[in-house]
């Protein structure tokens, strides 16, 4: 969900980091605990000590670890308004303004997931605001579903539909292979679900393989975009208004407007124009799609560095490569998907609609391409999954907006 932690530390010399950084830190420490450091190492130990060979993926659920037990704890904390109507049954996991539980209906036992977020806090509340602006909005087979939202001035309780297919990433690791097939299926319902939002004049700004959740652990699971609190309505002409005022506009066509300044995602999934600070459009996301394409292909980021000042200056460069295991058996078609959703120049991307029929797209759901992605790739998701996720690939944002109607310069391409 919405905001980063400490970890945002080498981009602390930029004014807008630096303020919210030290606020997230003040209320963490406020709420008196160091969950997100204790969550990034949990993580990190959960995936180095899975050996590649036999990856078994953890649930939320499991994820929660210790906390699972201490779910009385937890109920204590819900308002007896909620737990009259929905029976509290584990801790899916945290976020940094909310905690995610698995809850039943009482009267029609149906299962849901309640996110129950912070709202005392700035950050929290803005959080919380960007969500249920776009949850309200929005109703799409690949966007999570909201149910009902109870509403109190310390804490809001978001009902919502529960995913338990896991994350995107954890179900690539978990199969033990990944054909390109999948992948394209994969990214076909991550499409149509940014694709709708776009439509509505959304940008989501947090699009990364944690964001995406398979609906129930079937092979046939839909696949949801998930987690709206850095989500704005950015773009001109719609006239509706986000939790922040912006006006929100169409962003599907080659004419997008550029209207959105603040500066906000998580580092490897940022778009150039983002890290330059010039005004950008929802074609942020599909920068993030880009990512999220190159990764499900190969197990690797594109762009990644332990520092994050040399990481920011290779997204910016727009300089990738499609060298190593398992690009050399990648299909061509699928090397210029990645290609037209990284150009360092936003207006040349794709935009949703055009991804969603790009070739590679159009001809994988047709065909039965079930060439394994190599297994050296899969390996790599685990350490990926200890590190840029666990240590680094945390959410940030800061600063304010402004509109304009500036287009970014400059495009690249990958050296191959
Ligand atoms: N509808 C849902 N069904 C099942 N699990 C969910 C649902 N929504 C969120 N989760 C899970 O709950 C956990 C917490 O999610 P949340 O969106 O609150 O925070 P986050 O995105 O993990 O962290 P941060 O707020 O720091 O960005 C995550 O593991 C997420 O996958």
């Amino acid at each position: 969900m919405g905001c980063g932690n400490g970890k945002v530390l080498p981009e602390a010399s930029k004014k807008g980091y630096v303020s919210v950084v030290q606020s997230l830190v003040a209320f963490s420490k406020a709420r008196g605990d160091d969950e997100p450091k204790k969550r990034a190492e949990k993580q990190r130990s959960l995936w180095f000590s899975t050996s590649v060979k036999n990856l078994q993926p953890a649930s939320n659920s499991q994820r929660a670890g210790p906390h699972r037990d201490n779910v009385t704890k937890y109920k204590d904390k819900f308002d007896p308004r909620v737990t009259a109507r929905y029976d509290i049954r584990a801790l899916i996991g945290r976020g940094s303004f909310s905690r995610v539980v698995r809850v039943e209906h009482r009267v029609t036992r149906q299962p849901f997931a309640i996110k129950m977020m912070e709202v005392e806090a700035p950050e929290g509340r803005q959080v919380c605001a960007s969500e249920l602006a776009v949850l309200r909005r929005v109703s799409h087979s690949h966007v999570v579903q909201l149910i009902e939202v109870f509403q109190f001035p310390r804490r809001v309780y978001v009902v919502l539909e529960l995913a338990t297919g896991g994350e995107l990433l954890d179900r690539v690791v978990s199969r033990g292979h990944f054909t390109e097939r999948d992948a394209t299926k994969a990214l076909r319902m991550v499409l149509a679900g940014v694709g709708h939002l776009h439509n509505l004049g959304i940008t989501h700004r947090d699009l990364k393989p944690e964001n995406l959740l398979y609906y129930h652990p079937g092979a046939d699971s839909r696949l949801l975009v998930t987690d709206f609190g850095l989500a704005t309505f950015g773009g001109a002409g719609s006239g509706i208004s986000g939790p922040d005022g912006s006006i929100g506009g169409d962003c599907t066509g080659a004419d997008r407007s550029w209207s959105l300044r603040t500066t906000c995602g998580t580092p490897e999934y940022m778009a150039p124009e983002v890290l330059l600070r010039k005004p950008y459009s929802c074609a942020v996301d599909m920068w993030a799609l880009g990512v999220i394409a190159y990764v499900v292909l190969s197990g690797s980021m594109p762009f990644e560095d332990d520092s994050r000042t040399r990481l920011y200056r290779s997204i910016v460069r727009g300089k990738y490569s499609f060298h190593g295991d398992p690009w050399p058996s990648v299909s061509d078609l699928a090397k210029d998907f990645v290609q037209r959703l990284l150009p360092s120049d936003p207006a040349a991307r794709l935009t949703a609609d055009q991804a969603i029929r790009h070739p590679w797209v159009v001809t994988m759901a047709a065909g039965s391409s079930v060439k394994n992605l190599h297994c050296a790739g899969l390996g790599r998701l685990t350490s990926l999954e200890g590190g840029p996720r666990a240590a680094a690939g945390q959410s940030i944002w800061s600063e304010s907006r402004t509109t304009s109607s500036q287009r970014v310069p400059g495009a690249s391409s990958p050296s191959n």
